[in-house]
């Protein structure tokens, strides 16, 4: 699978263009997926990659999924180990994610991540459970600490990368469609990007509605961001995607 990445592919360009690959994250509220919308510039097996990451705060089931379900070329269903509740969720998202696959026939690989292996003492689901799980979807299946293992929630990241790529390279004509309008709530102001990527802001949304994706020059990425989340940033928290670096 490594050896795709960083050689050019015919009609993909110069090896340089970065592979654009977003990633949304999903699970119940507190299984350590942080909270925000985020882009990221990696390497994965030599290639640079852009990488959006778009953090969902549900609260326990999937709600107002279109943001994410065609925006995403890959998906992150995390849980806690130390929560069964947390398990029960992840198992709807992939229910969900199955779903949508089968409606649009257009297949968008997820991988199923069980967190907090650092809380393994408290354990409520066993890993026998995340892997049957994961193979009764079809998706790759890690556990790990994001406290902890920043190596390992690396790995997880760019195997998503991977994955993403795969179904990508399989269906090049195949765009994701793109949440491209919002309108904030009164009150309250837009976020800018930590990184400073001008194509992307952070706003709290409200409506949306889908397009094509367009250039990355054009995009314009949104996520729903809630008065709690915003607050919560603040928070020096140990989550998946700080330990991703992405701050
Ligand atoms: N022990 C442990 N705690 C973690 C880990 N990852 C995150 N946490 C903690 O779990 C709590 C919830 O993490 P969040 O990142 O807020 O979880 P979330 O899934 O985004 O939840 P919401 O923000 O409520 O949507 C925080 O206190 C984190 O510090 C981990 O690997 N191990």
């Amino acid at each position: 699978m490594s050896s795709v990445f960083g050689k050019p592919r015919a009609g993909s360009g110069p090896p340089s263009t970065p592979l654009e690959v977003n990633l949304a994250i999903l699970g119940r509220r507190g299984a350590g997926k942080s909270e925000d919308t985020y882009s990221s510039e990696e390497t994965v097996d030599h290639q640079p990659v852009h990488l959006r990451v778009m953090d969902t705060a549900d609260l326990d089931t999937p709600r107002n999924c279109e943001r994410y379900l065609n925006w995403a070329h890959a998906f992150l269903v995390v849980y806690s180990v130390d929560s069964r509740q947390s398990f029960d969720s992840s198992s709807s998202y992939l229910e969900l994610l199955a779903l949508h696959a089968k409606e649009t026939q257009r297949s968008v690989p997820a991988l199923l991540l069980g967190n907090k292996l650092d809380m393994a003492q408290y354990r409520q689901v066993t890993k026998a459970e995340g892997v049957a799980l994961a193979g009764r979807f079809g998706c790759l299946f890690f556990e790990v600490s994001a406290c902890l293992d920043f190596e390992h929630v690396q790995h997880v990241f760019h195997e998503a990368v991977r994955e993403a790529r795969r179904e990508l390279e399989k269906s090049p004509l195949t765009r994701p469609l793109f949440i491209s309008e919002e309108r904030a709530l009164p009150h309250q102001a837009p976020l800018t990007a930590r990184h400073g990527l001008a194509s992307c802001t952070f706003n709290t949304l409200s409506t949306v509605s889908l397009k094509e994706m367009p250039t990355v020059a054009q995009a314009k990425l949104v996520t729903v961001k809630s008065s709690r989340a915003q607050s919560k940033r603040k928070a020096p928290t140990l989550t998946l995607l700080k330990g991703f670096k992405i701050f």
